[in-house]
Parts: C-alpha cells; structure tokens; sequence
C-alpha cells in the first residue's frame, strides 16, 4: 500500500491552457506549434503562466486508427529519473525542452504511447517540471467506447489499453491530479484524487460535438463542487477539415463551480489565477469534506490506490 505524503501548501498560481489547432497529419509541424504556443503562453498572460496545459492527443490526429501509427515509445517509471536525451519519444523530448525554456510547469496534453514490453498502446497524459524533466505520466484509465444512434460512434479500445493507476504530481504551488477526456465520466477518479490532497484536477480532453454542448462544462462543475477543488480541461480546437470535430471550450472551475474562463472554440491560450482562499472558503462554508457518512456508506477513495 503506497502513502500518500502530505501535499505542498497551496499558494496562488498561474494557470494557462492551450486550446491548440492546426493538428494535422504530419507530427513534425504539430509538434512545431505546440512548441511554439507553449513559449507564447508563458508570456502571454497578465502574469507569467507557472503551469501550463496541452489538449489531448495533440501531436496527432484524433481517432483509433491513427493511435498505433503515431504511438511513441516513453518507458518512464514513476519515481525513478528518466533520461530525456536517450528519449525514444520525439514528443517528450519537445515538451521537456519547452518547459524548459518557458520556465514553467507542463502537463504535455496526451499522445499515443507504445508501451515496447507489452505492445500495448496507451493515451497517455506527461507531465514535466520547469527543469524540462519528466516527472509523472497518466494512462487514461476509461476508454471512450461510445455509441450514441445517429450521432457518434468511437471505440478507442480498437487500438488503446487503459491505464491501471490513478495519478498526481506536486508541484511549489499545489498538488494536482490527473485524468485524461472520458475519465472525467468517473466520479471516483476525481474522488480518490481530491482525498489524496490534490487541489486542482487537470483533464486534457477532446468532447465532441454531440456530447460537448450537454455534458463537457456540467461534468467539470460537478467534479469540482463534489470534491470542492479547482477543475480544468483542456481541448483542441475546432477544426471541421478534420475526421473529428472537438467541441473546444477548454475551460477552468472554481471550487464552487464557477467557471473561471472558457474559451471559445477556435486556437487560442485562455488563463486563470488560482487562489486557495477560494478552495478554502468553499469548505469552510459548505463544509461537506468533513460532514461525510461513511457510517451509512462505504468511502469508495480507500482502497482504490493509497
Ligand atoms: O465523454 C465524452 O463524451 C467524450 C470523451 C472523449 O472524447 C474522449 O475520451 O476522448
């Protein structure tokens, strides 16, 4: 059973999400603009961005037939240092030398990963400190099997495995839990996360033009008021050429639901301050973390990982 350290008192943060476009098919030239944008979105703020956030998949395009074409080898072990310089991955390599140079923390969206031992391929979340190392990685853990008549249709389990744990990293500023798109449809993820001391939960995601207007802001409002944290997803933006329209909307949630910033559905970098007075007046006055009856049911965060 693994202990859950205390987290890193929460400070006052930066937070900048990339709701990056032009994703296309050639890997090169996306991993060139995300590149590019990360630098922009260190600066671009009215402070300068401490953490900053990738969509999903975003070095290639979205859809289970392309995962296993540009699936890249990572081979990183949770706690053990990687070596960045003998990467097989041309994506880690980029985002830990962009994190560097901004200056800033990265969660590097998601990209399709081949795990070499098994051959599995994961979509998988990495995260990386403003030394440019690589410090966490997330398997997104629920695979988008979905089948709505007449709408849309998407089974990533054709080419992805899910992920076996729940995962988070500490920063100076805060403790904060990942999850990757359809793991948002999963309150204990979030649930386990928030028991584990994570303020903030950060979602790279990609809904989709049916589910998106109904369900992407409500499940990230409902997250952040069930666990009274800080909750962010991150989309790519609407691109109609393209074989799967992301909703886009990138947006961040105070703890008492109240969407801080939304983007809009085209390319553009959206920031928000995060302030742990919020977090902290959220649970002094609804203060339902500590009114729980786990006489009457059972506490589901136990026994799931920690
Ligand atoms: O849950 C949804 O409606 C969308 C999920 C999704 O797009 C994903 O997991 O990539």
């Amino acid at each position: 059973m693994t202990t859950i350290t205390k987290p890193p008192a929460f400070r006052p943060f930066t937070l900048a999400l990339i709701q990056l476009g032009s994703i296309g098919a050639e890997k090169s030239a996306n991993l060139k603009h995300a590149r590019e944008m990360i630098l922009k979105a260190a600066v671009g703020g009215r402070k300068k961005a401490d953490l900053i956030v990738l969509p999903e998949c975003f070095n290639s395009p979205y859809g289970h037939v392309h995962f296993p074409v540009y699936a890249e080898n990572i081979g990183f072990t949770s706690g053990k240092p990687y070596d960045i310089a003998n990467s097989a991955s041309d994506s880690v390599k980029m985002l830990s030398s962009a994190a560097k140079e901004a200056g800033a923390w990265l969660i590097g969206g998601s990209i399709p990963e081949r795990d070499v031992t098994s051959d599995k391929i994961y979509n998988t979340c990495t995260v990386y400190n403003p030394n440019g190392e690589l410090v966490a990685t997330h398997r997104k853990v629920h695979l988008f099997d979905i089948d709505i008549p007449g709408k849309i249709k998407f089974k990533e389990s054709e080419s992805l495995t899910g992920g076996t744990t729940l995962n988070f990293f500490d920063t100076d500023f805060a403790r904060i839990g990942l999850g990757i798109c359809y793991d948002v449809r999963f309150p204990e993820m979030a649930m386990t996360s928030a028991r584990q001391g994570c303020q903030l939960l950060v979602y790279p995601g990609a809904f989709n033009m049916t589910t998106g207007p109904l369900h992407w802001e409500l499940l990230q409002r409902a997250r952040a008021v069930d666990n009274q944290v800080y909750f962010s997803m991150c989309s790519p933006a609407r691109d109609l050429n393209a074989g799967y329209h992301a909703w886009g909307h990138s947006m961040v949630v105070d703890p008492m639901g109240k969407v801080l910033t939304e983007a809009s559905e085209n390319e553009v970098i959206v920031y928000a301050d995060i302030e742990p007075q919020a977090l902290q007046d959220a649970r002094a006055s609804i203060p339902v973390t500590t009114q729980r009856r786990f006489d009457v049911y059972p506490d589901v965060s136990k026994g799931i990982q920690g």
